[in-house]
């Protein structure tokens, strides 16, 4: 597992890891070999080998400096862009001690340009002259290389107002920070490697990034003495007249090992199904004006039967379906997946109801649904994504999945991310496989937020290695249910790995 850092706590792990005994100098100067090892091999491989290092006034221009050094001790062709003066201390210490040829403007040529204008010490906007510098270092057509961040981007979230820099490769230092990950952060950072300069975290409960060896905890070896109960009986309550295939795409949940999937849809869309999935039990539900209807005894049947429950893939956002989840929070004592229609009516009718429950909730939204259920912009959701969803499970004592290109994960005292997925995923139905997947794995777990990390992952790496045979524009949901048992069945061969 890694940890993902804000702007302030890796400035906090840079100062602990100071009063712990090693200075600053000795920081950087670890920083600015790393960047030199990855400039070195990235130079490996281009025909023109010069560099151009472009360096800011704070600690990132200081491992710019450091770089460069090395690099041209190493017998590199070096030259430095001085874009601002040194301020720091350790800024100027290296800007003194690096004697390469300075340039004082960005011309193309150079095989390898290292970006360090600025790093976490960078907010707001970039003034004109920043913006210009980088405009340059984006037009330069060389390998860019950004040290810890591309400048331009915002460190804590991935935003870039304007202009920032587009490299092909990222050395993070130390930490991931959330800026490489989300909204902007992973088209602008291209390739992500750590340098470990030996950063001494603080105690504290990070954004945790798990690996599969953490995930595959959830899959362990079946026992040969075992029946389908001891996997999870899952239920997918979905569907509607408009909407009769999202509740199918929920059989994501029997290729991620559920013992019984529960199929249940309004009785006007059931006859197709009726064969189509045998593995599957099928429930017909009434409905009205082709959407699902609100049936107590039926539910109650399905709530005693299930361990966990996916509502709202194509249901429609409509009052009939709050009632339903309504029911369902009440009286279901299980794990409880509410995703698309179930979040939508909950945000038109009253998010209030989930402060009434007896079952484990798991909210899946996009960043849209997420803006609703909060009644605030898209925009704030992208600046403030992870103190919103921390805040709202929180507040509802819930576990909440924010889906976007990178997936956020909180539960009521921790928060983790997802960044396994693809542009392929950007399609209608992908989210209903999630849910399916969700459902499945968290009925075999109390940990949640480990359930919805695992989810996420199995969904992503089986979107990026469908891509690679059909392309990112041509995977669509239904393919991914023939991809998800390879996925599940590398965290299967991980977990038995001693
Ligand atoms: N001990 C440390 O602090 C270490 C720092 N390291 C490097 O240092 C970086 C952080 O260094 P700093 O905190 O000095 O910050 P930066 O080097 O990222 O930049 C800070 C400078 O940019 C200016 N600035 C910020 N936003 C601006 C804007 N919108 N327009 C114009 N100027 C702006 C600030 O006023 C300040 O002068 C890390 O990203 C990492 O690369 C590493 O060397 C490891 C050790
Ligand atoms: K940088």
């Amino acid at each position: 597992m890694r940890y993902v850092l804000t702007n302030a706590e890796m400035r906090a792990a840079d100062e602990f890891t100071m009063e712990s005994g090693v200075s600053s100098r000795t920081l950087m100067e670890r920083a600015g070999k790393a960047v030199a090892k990855l400039a070195e091999k990235a130079l490996s491989y281009l025909s023109e080998k010069s560099v151009a290092v472009v360096c800011g006034s704070g600690n990132n221009g200081g491992d710019g400096y450091c770089a460069a050094r090395i690099l041209a001790k190493k017998g590199f062709s070096v030259v430095v862009f001085e874009a601002f003066p040194p301020k720091t201390v350790e800024c100027q210490l290296e800007n003194a001690r690096c004697r390469t040829p300075r340039i004082n403007t960005l011309k193309k040529g150079y095989g390898l340009v290292i970006d360090c204008l600025y790093g976490t010490g960078f907010h707001g906007t970039l003034n004109e002259r920043a913006a210009q510098i980088v405009k340059e270092i984006n037009e330069s057509g060389a390998f860019v290389l950004a040290a810890d961040i591309p400048s331009g981007l915002a460190g804590d979230n991935g935003l870039c107002a304007g202009e920032a820099v587009r490299a092909d490769m990222t050395a993070v230092i130390g930490e991931f920070k959330a800026g490489h990950l989300f909204n902007d952060g992973p088209d602008l950072c291209g390739e992500l490697r750590v340098c470990d300069i030996g950063i001494v975290l603080p105690e504290k409960d990070y954004m945790r990034m798990y690996a599969p060896k953490d995930l595959c905890a959830l899959f362990p070896k079946r026992k040969s003495r075992s029946n389908k109960g001891d996997y999870g009986r899952v239920a997918i309550l979905g569907g509607s007249e408009r909407y009769s295939g999202a509740p199918l795409l929920g059989m994501s949940a029997f290729k991620a090992g559920a013992g019984y999937v529960r199929l249940c849809v309004p009785d006007c869309i059931f006859s197709p199904l009726i064969g189509k999935y045998p593995e599957a039990i099928l429930q017909k539900m009434p409905s009205a004006n082709g959407v699902l209807a609100y049936d107590e005894a039926a539910l109650s049947e399905i709530a005693a039967q299930s361990d966990s429950i996916a509502v709202g893939m194509g249901c429609c956002k409509d009052r009939e379906i709050y009632r339903i989840v309504r029911y369902l929070l009440e009286h279901f004592t299980g794990t409880l997946v509410l995703d698309a229609d179930a979040l939508n009516s909950l945000a038109e009718f009253g998010v209030n109801a989930l402060e009434n429950k007896r079952c484990t909730v798991i909210l899946t939204p996009h960043v849209k649904e997420f803006s609703r259920l909060c009644q605030t912009t898209v925009q704030e959701v992208c600046e403030n994504g992870a103190a919103l969803a921390r805040a709202f499970a929180k507040r509802y004592g819930v576990t909440l999945m924010l889906k976007s290109n990178a997936t956020l994960i909180s539960d009521q005292s921790r928060a983790a991310v997802s960044s396994a997925g693809s542009p392929a995923l950007a399609k209608g139905g992908s989210g209903d496989v999630l849910a399916g997947l969700t459902a499945a794995i968290a009925a075999r777990t109390d940990d949640t937020l480990l359930a919805c990390a695992c989810a996420s992952f199995i969904l992503g790496e089986s979107a990026i290695s469908l891509s690679q045979t059909l392309g990112e524009y041509g995977v669509c949901a239904s393919d991914l249910l023939q991809e998800i048992p390879k996925t599940v069945k590398k965290l299967e061969s991980l977990a038995r790995i001693k």
